[in-house]
Parts: structure tokens; C-alpha cells; sequence
């Protein structure tokens, strides 16, 4: 037993809210056992990566969530408005040489609320936000053999039904499932981190059969209990649909200027208990960890059940997180070796999505031939 969780109950991992929760504040032996078991439930010895270039297409944003420092006003002169497509191009190309083989398209939600990048887009020929997003990556296909990725926040059924068709997959963090949270620092002044937004819009991915990458930010002010229906929310929604591909489990990093400074980072334990109940809720899907957010510590992490360090960019920094930089994949390479594991690059599709039902001919014959590449 582990806290009153049998054994035998944890190897299956349907686990019930409040059987997460006593998880979730397990300590001293019992959080030896519950990595343990955690640890066990990994598919295979591999521990994934994907070789990526970041690119912000607008710094922009509806929202002010408490914990950012991505998001620029309007009127600040350095903002990125809209990212101009030649340098674009250009950037993507020198990843190619170095062996990159996703296009990370993040950036501000639903910018084209704000006058001035209404203008930028007409001045550049565009209706809205979507049709540039659209035609970025089309250009990217077009000129390149990366595979984008985009994770634009809130999107409509009718704007991911249109990237679908030029990304092998998209994503946004469900962040939390609490409502609770929009009435503090985190999201009380983000619309678009309201939690009925968010899983609509996971759904409606779902229902385009769009892999999807989500995940939950830890230490933004949420309690055990949030934690526990906020994976239990993901898991509905993937019986449902099927599309989940992988799920980060980010912990909040703090960070000068914010509205959210003075907020205690997760501590390690925290980490740990997640990343180790996130495991036994989703044996076949990836739990993935930020490598550049946990520097010291992120070997421990392969000891409860991470399969997956997310997109590692030699060339581009974290924008979300710009202080953090990327280890080097060798780096990587090394401590997953040490703890008896094997680092392998991936796509920024899993393997069990690269099928007719989730990609078109294009992407489909694109991803087979970039996969031969992988080692
Ligand atoms: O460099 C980052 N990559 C982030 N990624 C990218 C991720 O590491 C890879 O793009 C995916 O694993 C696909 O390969 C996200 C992707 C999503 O769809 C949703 C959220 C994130 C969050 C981050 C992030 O904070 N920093
Ligand atoms: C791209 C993702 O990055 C996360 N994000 C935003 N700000 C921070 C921060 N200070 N620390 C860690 N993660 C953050 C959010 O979860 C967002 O969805
Ligand atoms: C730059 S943050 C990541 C994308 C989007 N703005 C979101 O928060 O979901
Ligand atoms: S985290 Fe994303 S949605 Fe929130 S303010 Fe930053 S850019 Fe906007």
C-alpha cells in the first residue's frame, strides 16, 4: 500500500481523484515506491527528444497571464508584431543544416484583436491572424523539410481544420483545469485560460483527429486536488478521441518583472509525485519534462517515468522561458545513458500518428522520408 493505494491498484493506474490526491502528498518511503512503480510502467528504454527551431510569430497576445514574460504591449517598440516571412525562411534553413526536424511555431493568442497587428496583416495581404499562421507553414513545407508544429493557444474547429492541413501536429497546454485560478494571479486576466476554452479546444483537435501535444503547469497557485482533475481532464478527453501524443508536466519558473515574482517555484518533490501519478494515469503516452527548466535535476526524472525532454533547439532559446537555456544534446545524451536509458530523436509526431487517419498524402509521404533520417 501506498497510502491506501494497493499495489496492485497503482499497476493498473485507473486511479479514482482521491487516490491521485493521496499520491499527490505521498512522502518519505511511500515516494521511493510510488517512482518505482512509476519507473516500471515505461514502454521501452527509450527517452526522446525532437530536434527543433522556435520560432514566435507574434509576441502579441490576449491575455496577461501572472507567470509570463513572452508576451510584449502593443506599443513596445521591440515587440515582434508579426514575424516577416524571408527571415523566416532563412532561419529555417540554416536548422536544416543543423539537423533540425520540427518547426515550433509558438506564440501570443489571438492577436488580431489588436489594431496594430490587424494592420500588419493587411499590409502583408492577410484577412487574419489564421490565414498568416496558414500560410508560414505552408512555406515552410514548401521550402524546407521541416515538419511544423503549432501551438497558437485557443484555436476555432474551423482554423485547426485549416492547419491540419499543413501541420503533423499542434498543441497548448490545458495549463489547469480550475476555474479557481481565473479569480488569482495565474490567469485573472487571460480569457483565454479559461479552463472550458481550453478543453473545447483540445476536443475540438480531437474531433479533427490532430495528434496534440498538453500538458499542466505546476506551482502557478493550484492545489493537489486541481492537479488531480486536471489530469483526470486530459484523460477524458483522450478515451474520448485518442489524439493526445504526449503530455508536459512544465513547472512554473519564476522570473524577474512578473506579476507572479514573489510565487514559490514547485519543489522538486512536487515534480516528482506528478511526473510519477501522470505515468501511471497514461502508461502509453509520453510524459514529457523541459529539460532546460530542471537543469540540475532532471535525471530524476527518468527514475519515475519521463519518457520524453521535448524540443531541444541548437539554434533557438526558449522564448517562454529565455533564461533557461537548452542543454546540448550530448548532454542529454549522457545522463540518459547513466541512468541506463537510451536518448533517441523523434518527430514532433509520435510514431502511432503517422497513418492516413491523422496526417494527408503530403504530410504522410513528408514524415515517412524525414523519419528514414533518424538515427
Ligand atoms: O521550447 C518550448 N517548447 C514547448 N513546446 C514544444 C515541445 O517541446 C515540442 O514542440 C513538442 O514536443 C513536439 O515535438 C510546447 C508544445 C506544445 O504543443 C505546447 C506547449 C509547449 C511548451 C513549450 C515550451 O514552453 N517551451
Ligand atoms: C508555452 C507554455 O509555457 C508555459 N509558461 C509560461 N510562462 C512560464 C513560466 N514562467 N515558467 C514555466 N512555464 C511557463 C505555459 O504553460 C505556456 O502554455
Ligand atoms: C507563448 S505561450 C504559449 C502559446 C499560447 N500563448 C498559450 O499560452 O497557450
Ligand atoms: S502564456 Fe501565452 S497566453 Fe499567457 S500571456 Fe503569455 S503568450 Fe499570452
Amino acid at each position: 500500500m501506498i497510502f491506501n493505494v494497493s499495489k496492485s491498484k497503482l499497476e493498473k493506474g485507473n486511479l479514482t481523484k482521491d487516490e491521485i490526491i493521496s499520491l499527490l502528498n505521498t512522502n518519505q518511503n511511500d515516494i521511493i515506491d510510488l517512482m518505482a512503480i512509476a519507473n516500471s510502467k515505461r514502454e521501452n528504454n527509450n527517452i526522446t527528444y525532437s530536434k527543433n527551431i522556435f520560432i514566435p510569430l507574434t509576441e502579441i497576445c490576449r491575455n496577461y497571464c501572472g507567470y509570463c514574460t513572452f508576451r510584449k504591449d502593443p506599443n513596445d517598440k521591440n515587440a515582434i508584431i508579426l514575424k516577416d516571412k524571408t527571415e523566416i525562411i532563412s532561419q529555417l534553413k540554416n536548422a536544416e543544416i543543423y539537423g533540425c526536424k520540427e518547426a515550433l511555431f509558438t506564440f501570443g493568442e489571438q492577436a488580431d484583436q489588436e489594431k496594430v497587428v490587424k494592420i500588419a496583416l493587411k499590409e502583408k495581404g492577410f484577412e487574419n491572424m489564421n490565414e498568416y499562421i496558414y500560410d508560414i507553414c505552408e512555406s515552410t513545407l514548401k521550402n524546407t523539410k521541416l515538419l511544423p508544429h503549432t501551438n497558437a493557444g485557443v484555436l476555432s474547429y474551423e482554423e485547426m481544420k485549416s492547419l491540419k492541413e499543413v501541420n503533423v501536429s499542434m498543441g497548448m497546454m490545458l495549463e489547469n483545469s480550475s476555474d479557481r485560478l481565473r479569480i488569482i494571479e495565474a490567469h485573472i486576466n487571460s480569457p483565454g485560460k479559461d479552463p472550458k476554452v481550453r478543453i473545447d479546444t483540445i476536443a475540438e483537435a480531437g474531433r479533427l483527429k490532430i495528434p496534440y501535444t498538453t500538458g499542466i503547469l505546476i506551482g502557478i497557485g493550484e492545489t493537489k486536488e486541481e492537479i488531480a482533475d486536471s489530469l483526470l481532464t486530459i484523460k477524458n478527453l483522450n478515451d474520448k478521441y485518442g489524439h493526445i501524443q504526449e503530455i508536459i508536466i512544465q513547472n512554473f519558473r519564476s522570473k524577474k518583472g512578473i506579476p507572479m515574482e514573489k510565487n514559490p517555484e514547485p519543489s522538486l518533490l512536487d515534480m516528482i509525485r506528478t511526473v510519477s501519478v501522470a505515468k501511471l494515469l497514461f502508461a502509453d503516452i509520453s510524459i514529457q519534462v523541459p529539460p532546460n527548466l530542471n537543469y540540475e535535476t532532471n535525471q530524476v526524472f527518468l527514475l519515475c517515468g519521463a519518457d520524453d525532454w521535448g524540443g531541444i533547439s541548437p539554434i533557438t532559446k526558449d522564448y517562454v522561458n529565455p533564461d533557461s537555456p537548452w542543454p546540448e544534446v550530448d548532454h542529454m545524451r549522457n545522463l540518459t545513458k547513466d541512468a541506463g536509458l537510451n536518448l533517441k530523436e523523434r518527430l514532433p509526431i509520435y510514431n502511432k500518428y503517422i497513418n492516413e487517419t491523422y496526417l494527408n498524402d503530403e504530410l504522410l509521404h513528408r514524415t515517412l522520408e524525414l523519419k528514414k533520417s533518424l538515427n
